[in-house]
């Protein structure tokens, strides 16, 4: 009896989240330039996908990019995703022949982890177009050398960061949590705000005791709404330490934070790194009255709306 192989197929299409900080606590800045973090991140329902094609022996990696904001985005080894099928051919000893299409779905330069999310999709889908088979874990320690976000969008839902926000623990949720995005269309830059931060704060923020001790006791309630699925509290609860450091390099936000309050948000921050800044709303409906009044009131360059938590890195049909 003859066994056929089946053969490798020739594309895999991959999608991954974006995210929004929750919580960011964040310690003093490291001898190696990184600085501790306690977080809880929250995928959300924007998501970039990516398409990897079979390409011919020694062609290695090419890159193509469409959606919202793809001419901000690098195509060449910068890129992410080119880094991450980079890193996993290194890895298990294969060329990285392959060829990438990103279509992004999440603000470039946000603070959303739209280019993590590239890196996370770019490793699920190499991993099935070369037939390479690494189990979840191992895809996660390749992630984390890619970017302390990249982790986080191969896991997706809601999960507590440690360490660089690279070490995970997944957190129970219940329901559906409504938010809006104010994208703006210039980004800021990642390493530029925690610079600030450390002007601000000299020796960490609120994640300064956390450090030794990441017990998350200032997060409790956070923790309690997100089990009972309780919108209210979850918005009360909303915590960035790099939020100052994001306001001081762009004062503007500050407007913009002010009027989904007045537009009745629950809660409202900076996301991440920023420049985005997230409102959480009590429904869709009121989602979309949010949008709306930042629309009309010119707070934004783009207003986008949807929910969380979502599903981490994977395959569509
Ligand atoms: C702000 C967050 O988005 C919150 O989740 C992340 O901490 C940033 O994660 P990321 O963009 O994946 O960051 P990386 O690519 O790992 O690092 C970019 C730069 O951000 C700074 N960085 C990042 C993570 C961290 N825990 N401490 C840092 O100081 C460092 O200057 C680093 O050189
Ligand atoms: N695949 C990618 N998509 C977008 N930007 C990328 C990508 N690869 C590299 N970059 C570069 O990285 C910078 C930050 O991109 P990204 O969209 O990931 O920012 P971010 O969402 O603020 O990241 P984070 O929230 O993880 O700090 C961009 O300005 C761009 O120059």
């Amino acid at each position: 009896m003859t066994h056929l192989a089946a053969a490798p197929p020739p594309s895999v299409r991959v999608r991954a989240p974006g995210k929004v900080n929750l919580s960011l606590r964040v310690g003093p800045v490291q001898d190696d330039g990184y600085h501790p973090l306690v977080t809880i991140f929250q995928a959300v329902a924007l998501y970039e996908e990516v398409t990897a094609r079979q390409a011919p022996g020694g062609a290695g990696v090419s890159i193509a990019v469409d959606g919202p904001q793809a001419d901000r985005v690098p195509l060449d080894g910068s890129n992410l995703a080119w880094r991450a099928a980079e890193a996993l051919a290194d890895h298990v000893g294969l060329e990285p022949d392959v060829a990438l299409h990103l279509t992004k779905g999440v603000p470039v330069a946000g603070g959303m982890a739209g280019g993590s999310a590239d890196a996370a999709a770019a490793l699920v889908a190499c991993d099935a177009l070369w037939e390479t088979g690494l189990p979840r874990a191992e895809l996660g320690s390749i992630a984390a050398g890619l970017g302390s976000d990249v982790p986080f969008a191969l896991l997706g839902h809601t999960a507590v960061g440690t360490g660089r926000g690279h070490l995970l623990t997944p957190a129970m949720t219940r329901g559906e949590f409504h938010w809006v995005f104010a994208v703006q269309d210039e980004g800021l830059s990642t390493p530029a705000v925690f610079g600030r931060f450390d002007e601000l704060t000299a020796g960490g923020g609120s994640g300064a005791a956390l450090v030794d001790d990441p017990g998350l006791a200032e997060d409790t309630g956070l923790m309690q709404a997100l089990r009972a699925g309780d919108p209210h509290a979850l918005g009360a609860a909303l915590h960035n330490d790099l939020q100052d450091a994001a306001l001081s390099l762009r004062p503007e936000l500050e407007r913009t934070l002010d009027v989904a309050r007045e537009a009745g948000a629950l809660g409202t921050l900076v996301s991440g790194s920023g420049p985005t800044v997230a409102a959480l709303a009590r429904s869709r409906q009121h989602a979309l009255a949010v949008a709306a009044t930042w629309t009309a009131e010119g707070a934004a360059d783009s207003v986008w709306c949807t929910s969380g938590p979502a599903s981490g890195a994977r395959t569509l049909p």
